[in-house]
């Protein structure tokens, strides 16, 4: 399928095809998200993304220490942290990305509009484990491209989908790690019914990622019933950061 794209997604990603290539090279192991789902499940404990979030086109401001606020996720057992680093629209820099993966040493994600290869070299070369890929800004091709090209690195993405027809094309690409956001990346409305519809219709070989809107712990065992394996959580932590203690 063709994507269309309208508003400021047309934007995001128009400027995602200018970012610039970043000159460094990698000097840290990959960490795999999937592995460290599978173990934090294991234990018996939820497996919270920790997310970096400065700013986001719906509203959210914070401002927060990276370095501090990293640390504190690891240190309070999240599986991974997710880094945004569009710089436009949520005021993100691959400077956080950098500083965040030289902090810690669980899996972090690369979180970006990411369309092209340049943005996955970046990723790679600036210490990210994993970077997030979205149906709804690219054409299958692009998918299926980027996702083979992300894993020439050994990370593996997380396919970010709405509803079942981007489900299929996730599955299709042959997406290992999919996330559902509850958030419409136009209108910003959350819908945590829609979520929980998506993810049981994903096969359980495939590790569940329920994205966005998550604040308490009721939540979190609401979403499980339905498949999810892992829980990404930005704004209610860059708020309030001890509240993944209760969450995981
Ligand atoms: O965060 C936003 O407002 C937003 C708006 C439009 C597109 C994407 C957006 N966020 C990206 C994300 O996927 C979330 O930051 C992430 O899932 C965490 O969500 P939350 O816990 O609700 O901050």
């Amino acid at each position: 399928m063709v994507r269309f794209l309208t508003g400021w997604l047309k934007d995001v990603v128009n400027n995602a095809y200018s970012r610039p290539y970043v000159h460094k090279i990698r000097d840290k192991p990959v960490f795999s998200l999937i592995d460290a789902i599978r173990k934090v499940k294991e234990e018996n404990k939820n497996p919270i993304i920790a997310e970096y979030k400065r700013a986001s086109p719906s509203g959210f401001s914070a401002d927060r220490d990276p370095i501090e606020y990293a640390k504190e996720m690891e240190r309070s057992g999240a599986v991974g942290i997710s880094v945004l680093t569009e710089d436009k629209f949520f005021s993100g820099s691959y400077d956080y990305l950098f500083i965040i993966s030289h902090t810690v040493k669980i899996p972090v994600l690369m979180k970006d509009f990411v369309v092209t290869e340049r943005q996955i070299d970046n990723a790679y070369n600036l210490g990210a484990d994993s970077i997030l890929l979205i149906v709804r800004i690219l054409t299958e091709r692009e998918l299926e491209s980027l996702i083979l090209y992300a894993r020439s690195y050994r990370l593996e993405p997380l396919v970010e989908i709405f509803d079942e027809n981007e489900l299929e094309i996730a599955l299709n690409a042959g997406a290992k790690i999919i996330g559902v956001n509850s958030r419409d990346l136009l209108t910003f409305t959350i819908d945590q019914e829609r979520v929980k519809r998506v993810l049981r219709k994903i096969p359980s070989n495939v590790i569940r990622v329920a994205e966005s809107g998550i604040t308490s712990k009721e939540q979190i065992e609401e979403l499980k019933k339905y498949g999810a394996d892992a829980f990404l959580i930005g704004s209610s932590l860059m708020k309030e950061p001890s509240k993944i203690k209760e969450l995981i």
